[in-house]
């Protein structure tokens, strides 16, 4: 597989804190990549920097055999990356049309293919019969997919899009996974930022844990494979109280999660363990609804190499 993006050594220090440190890893031509990690991870930052946005304190980026720190590889970097920002910012009081018209520009696009392209993009975000409508009055869902349009329009061959389905609700997010599952068909690499884990494991062909370094990095099978447990046992009980988990945790057994009603339980893999666990609540004083095995998903190894370090 031939990498699109090749980082290394990449760290970002604002004052004295690192933001970033140490990243090195790259992205195929075609893949979607996913970046997932909690607020405050490095996310934007290593997306800015490869768009250019920000310099890097450390290390190095190129983009095909473009170099992020090289002055004259920047302009030719913006027009093959297509960005959606966290806040989109599209001018509210234009329409959506003139909005892609505006950046189209911008990138130098020949003005006949650049009306074509903003038709073809939104026809595609499903959007044409809206287009001259102001920003302003379209609803979060409906901003994104002109956000989305608009970092098309110069058919970039890398889209880099800041969670692109932050704040929307289930049908326009799909719409959003749609999309970008259609462009990763067109052969376009696109690389992504979500704390939305669920989504990650079902659009991205690899994932990087990021918390200012990156912690794992795979595909989502392989990451459940290495760093999962292969079974874990969940446990709906009547009220979980300290007392239960203190007993099951001096009884051997390795209690992951508690939401107030389920409680994740590692597998040891020994036959009689669900027993073994009735009989420990019991014995604490809970009262067992009902015990299930699952396997590990991608959010378990996400808390185990990301948030297991505050326990
Ligand atoms: N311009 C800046 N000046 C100072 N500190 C900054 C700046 N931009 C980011 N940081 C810091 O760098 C760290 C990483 O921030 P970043 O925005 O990259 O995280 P993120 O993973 O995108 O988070 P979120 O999911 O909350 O958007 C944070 O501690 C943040 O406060």
């Amino acid at each position: 597989m031939e990498p699109l993006v090749e980082i290394k050594n990449l760290g970002k220090k604002f004052g004295e804190k690192y933001a970033i440190k140490d990243l090195t890893f790259s992205i195929n031509k075609g893949e979607i990549f996913g970046l997932i990690g909690p607020n405050g991870a490095g996310k934007t930052t290593t997306i800015r920097i490869l768009c250019c946005l920000i310099s890097p304190t450390e290390g190095s980026a190129r983009i095909g055999n473009m170099d992020i720190s090289d002055q004259n590889d920047t302009q030719k970097i913006r027009k093959i990356i297509g960005y959606v920002p966290d806040n989109v910012g599209l001018y509210e009081q234009l329409s959506a049309y003139e909005n892609l018209l505006f950046y189209g520009k911008l990138y130098d696009y020949p003005e006949r293919e650049l009306e074509a392209n903003i038709e073809k993009y939104l026809r595609i975000v499903d959007l044409w019969d809206e287009r001259n409508k102001p920003v302003g009055t379209y609803s979060k869902g409906m901003k994104q997919k002109v956000a989305l349009a608009r970092a098309l329009v110069h058919e970039p061959s890398l889209l880099i899009l800041d969670e692109p389905t932050a704040n929307l609700d289930p049908e326009s997010s799909k719409n959003i996974r749609d999309l970008i599952l259609d462009l990763k068909k067109e052969g376009r690499t696109i690389l992504f930022n979500t704390h939305n884990l669920d989504e990650s494991q079902r659009i991205c062909d690899r994932v990087g844990i990021l918390k200012t370094t990156i912690r794992a990095i795979d595909t989502p099978n392989n990451l459940k494979e290495k760093y999962g447990s292969e079974k874990l046992i969940v446990v709906r009980i009547d009220g979980v109280v300290e007392s239960i988990i203190d007993s099951l945790k001096n009884s051997g057994f390795s209690v992951l999660t508690n939401n107030g009603n389920d409680l994740t339980i590692e597998s040891t893999g020994n036959s009689d363990e669900n027993q073994a666990i009735i009989d420990v609540v019991n014995r604490a004083g809970g009262k067992i609804k009902s015990i299930n095995e699952v396997t590990s998903s991608l959010e378990d190894v996400y808390i185990r190499l990301v948030e297991g370090e505050k326990k």
